[in-house]
């Protein structure tokens, strides 16, 4: 999305965001390029989720957006106010990666104590505390040193604590990293309900199945560029990674070249190859995926693939290729994307990009 079309809701936006991390010498050769230009948008009652291998840049642009570092170029801004702005800070409850909470502490004198930080009254304080010990799913266990919680606890703990001073806008630090499945669901089913609520919610993953579960929107990230962004129910659709892209799965049969009437066995290797051989060169690098030959039956060997095509024209040529060798279509489907799939292309393409 261009900054031009960013909804005027928009509660975080950013655009043409770089930060640079000055390395020492004269020549600059150690300085980190960790942001490159990164545009995006979240709106009100979002789940957005930044997703991206180790180093793409989601904790700097966190780091950005709380104010604790400051941009090298580009703007960030949360409510349309500026990126680390007081005023901004204040609308945002923020869970880091790892929250450090005082082994001396119980739940309540923790939750008491981030209330303080943020400057809430005693009455604020106590209110907020059994509010949100009863939405973590902490209640009975609130009066026990922290000692004993388990890491989920502490990660239920630490999402109570950002949001003692009700904020409209939730920044989570790998909320679901380090825990078990249990608790990951239980952390899911706590940012579902704060979701329902009308929070805004921005948290960065590496992992990609939890986003698939959390998230409404997204944008990938890669060596400090956004390769994708929007909807994540676009993001696993039909086309392929560009918008004209199609991606296709086409079953269909072809005459084996091994003469049947002989009984020679059929050299599987050898079958493999022959979609291949007759879909190239005009679709060369488009056939993604062929599987073993599905069934060999009366001289004839049936295949499924699936290939990633500019266009519609290149699936038409598919298809004439596939008659022009005597072979039968069974079936053409348009091939549903995994988020991971996408993500992997993305990720993939971006680094022969960087070695070319
Ligand atoms: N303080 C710093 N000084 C120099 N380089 C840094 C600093 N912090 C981060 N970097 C570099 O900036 C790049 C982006 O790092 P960042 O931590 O933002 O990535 P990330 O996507 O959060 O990765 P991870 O999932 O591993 O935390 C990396 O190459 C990292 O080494």
């Amino acid at each position: 999305m261009s900054p031009a079309e960013a909804s005027s809701n928009s509660i975080i936006s950013v655009d043409c965001l770089e930060k640079t991390y000055r390395g020492g010498g004269l020549l600059r050769r150690s300085d980190v390029c960790a942001l490159q230009g990164v545009s995006l948008h979240a709106d009100a009652g979002q789940v957005f989720g930044l997703l991206g291998p180790n180093g793409a840049g989601k904790t700097t642009l966190i780091k950005v957006l709380l104010g604790v570092i400051g941009a090298t170029g580009g703007k960030a801004s949360l409510f349309g106010l500026p990126a680390g702005s007081s005023a901004a800070r204040r609308r945002v409850g923020y869970l880091p990666e790892s929250l450090r909470v005082d082994r001396h502490h119980t739940a309540r004198s923790a939750l008491s104590f981030y209330g303080k930080l943020n400057r809430l009254d005693s009455r604020t304080i106590a209110r907020r505390s059994d509010e949100l010990i009863d939405l973590v799913g902490l209640r009975g266990r609130d009066r026990e040193s922290v000692k004993r919680f388990s890491k989920g606890m502490l990660q239920r703990l630490g999402l109570a604590q950002s949001l003692m001073h009700d904020p409209d806008l939730l920044i989570l630090d790998e909320p679901t990293d380090g825990l078990d499945p249990v608790g990951r669901s239980e952390v899911r089913r706590i940012i579902e309900q704060l979701r329902d609520a009308g929070k805004t919610i921005f948290l960065n993953s590496h992992i990609l199945h939890e986003v698939e579960l959390i998230c409404t929107h997204l944008a990938i990230m890669a060596k400090g560029k956004v390769l994708a962004t929007g909807p994540i129910s676009e993001m696993d659709g039909p086309l392929g990674p560009t918008a004209t892209q199609i991606a296709v799965e086409i079953e269909f049969e072809l005459p084996n070249e091994t003469d049947h009437s002989e009984h020679s066995p059929v050299d599987s290797k050898h079958q493999l190859d022959r979609p291949a051989i007759i879909f190239q060169p005009a679709i060369e690098d488009s056939v993604v995926w062929v599987g073993e030959p599905l069934d060999v039956d009366n001289g004839r060997s049936r295949f499924r693939c699936r290939f990633l095509c500019e266009d519609r024209m290149a699936v038409d040529e598919i298809v004439d290729r596939l008659r022009g060798a005597d072979g039968s279509l069974i079936r053409l489907v348009p091939h549903r994307q995994s988020l991971e799939e996408t993500f992997m292309r993305l990720v993939q393409s971006q680094e022969q990009d960087n070695v070319a």
